[in-house]
């Protein structure tokens, strides 16, 4: 299994080019599913998950051809043709690898009026529950039956009604499944107290591209009126935020001056007023977002909150920074229950951090020591890099893979910008 060796105290300095979201590209692909014409997508990260899911759709029936790109570029074009569905599962294997495999079930309901997908059961940060993806499909007229770790949905007649539902909690993936679902009801649906991230906005608009009635977009309240069909249409993957977000952390984290750029500041309010908070300097251009370290990092007080409060999934980063900030911080984490599993191993680095249930008192240490750490998930991982970029020695990061889901040729970019880093094999 792949390592990452890091040997720190290096100044990161340049420009590092950002890729397309993850969290939209896995709520993009499955949109294709919706219609027998070609959806394509455009700025499509080169990421584990992103293959993965491309393989869920070739199981459903649908094909994938990735075009014209060199494979020195960073983003590909991916054209998907789902002509015809010829499953309409989506199997165990497939679901408990990768958690926003849940997102065919919309689409595949809409489109083909049953889906059978497995249930995702918990991850490493904590129990991923999918009851509201359920209530909102059946608010829409979906019919459920739970059977063999499996849900199925049938939609009566093989089309859904469309209705009307108030989310008692923000979800992002349930927000994204039932919108999907909606685009293609015989009647209109309101969903209120909708997910506003903008992901979701990412979304909805790639679905009107294709020719759905979507108003409200970007706001809690989302009105949509079904159609009879949607056909294919071209669109680009927004700008990954959370890689964004990390390689700020990285900047800052090593007294560094990083330009990022193709990112879109707009959608990343709090983690830059974060940034800004702990004395980082960030000046922000049409694209681009130039981060310059302070002399000194200031603690600060942060809980995640659904957009456009400060994310769950920059959460182990900003945690990573602060561990060299000067004096004390602290973290509450409101989305998931179990996202500290990077804490013991920041703490074999020289952390100084204490977690009481959901909160996290970070106490600044002068110096990080690198160490071999072990990674537990994907934005856990990043934190371990952030550490080790800014530790005095050596710093060994295992169980990369976690890492390939999300950042796409960590390496390479930060080797560019002045990190010493490598992946090595066991081999
Ligand atoms: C609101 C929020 O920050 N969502 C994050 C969540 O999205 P993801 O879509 O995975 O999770 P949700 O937004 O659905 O979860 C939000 C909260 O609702 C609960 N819940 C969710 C669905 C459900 O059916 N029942 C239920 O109780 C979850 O346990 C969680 O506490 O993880 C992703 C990966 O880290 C992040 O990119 C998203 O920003
Ligand atoms: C945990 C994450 O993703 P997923 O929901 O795909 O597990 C993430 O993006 O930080």
């Amino acid at each position: 299994m792949d390592r990452i060796l890091i040997r720190g105290g290096h100044r990161l300095t340049g420009r590092l080019p950002i890729s397309g979201a993850k969290n939209a590209a896995l709520t993009l692909m499955p949109c294709a599913l919706l219609t027998d014409e070609p959806l394509t997508l455009r700025n499509l990260p080169r990421l584990a998950d992103v293959d993965g899911f491309g393989h869920l759709l070739n199981q459903l029936g649908a094909s994938t051809a990735i075009e014209g790109t060199r494979p020195e570029d960073f983003g590909r074009v991916m054209t998907i043709r789902a002509g015809k569905l010829t499953s309409t599962e989506a199997p165990y294997d497939i679901v408990r690898k990768m958690r926003a495999s849940i997102l065919v079930l919309g689409p595949v309901l809409a489109r083909a009026g049953e889906a059978r997908v497995s249930l995702p059961g918990g991850c490493a940060i904590g129990n991923r529950p999918i009851d509201l993806h359920l209530k909102a499909l059946e608010a829409i007229g979906a019919e459920l039956e739970m059977a063999s770790g499996y849900v199925k949905a049938t939609a009566p007649g093989g089309r859904l009604s469309g209705g009307r539902y108030r989310f008692p909690v923000v979800s992002v993936g349930a927000t994204e499944n039932v919108v999907m679902a909606a685009v293609l009801a015989r009647g209109p649906s309101v969903i209120e107290n909708a997910a506003r991230e903008p992901e979701i906005v990412d979304l909805c608009r790639c679905l009107v591209a294709m020719g759905a009635r979507i108003e409200g977009i970007g706001t809690d309240r989302l009105e949509i009126e079904g159609v009879d069909r949607l056909h294919g249409a071209t669109y680009a993957v927004m700008p990954d935020r959370i890689e964004a977000g990390s390689y700020a952390c990285a900047a800052a984290i090593t007294g560094g001056d990083l330009e990022l750029v193709n990112v879109d500041a707009q959608d990343m309010g709090a983690t830059l007023s974060a940034l800004r908070d702990a004395g980082v300097t960030v000046e922000t251009g049409k694209d681009t977002i130039r981060v310059a370290a302070a002399d000194r990092l200031g603690p600060i007080n942060l809980s995640t909150a659904p957009f456009p409060g400060f994310a769950t999934d920059m959460q182990a980063q900003f945690m990573a920074m602060l561990c060299l900030a000067d004096g004390a911080s602290v973290l509450t984490e409101t989305i998931f229950e179990n996202r500290y599993m990077h804490v013991p191993e920041l703490a074999r680095m020289g952390a100084d951090i204490l977690v009481q249930g959901r909160t996290a008192v970070v106490r600044g240490v002068p110096k990080l020591t690198g160490a071999q750490v072990m990674a537990t998930d994907l934005r856990a991982s990043m934190s371990l890099i952030l550490a080790g970029l800014a530790a005095e020695g050596e710093t060994q990061v295992s169980r990369v893979y976690h890492l390939d889901r999300g950042y796409e040729r960590l390496e390479e970019k930060l080797s560019a910008v002045g990190a010493d880093i490598e992946r090595v094999g066991d081999g």
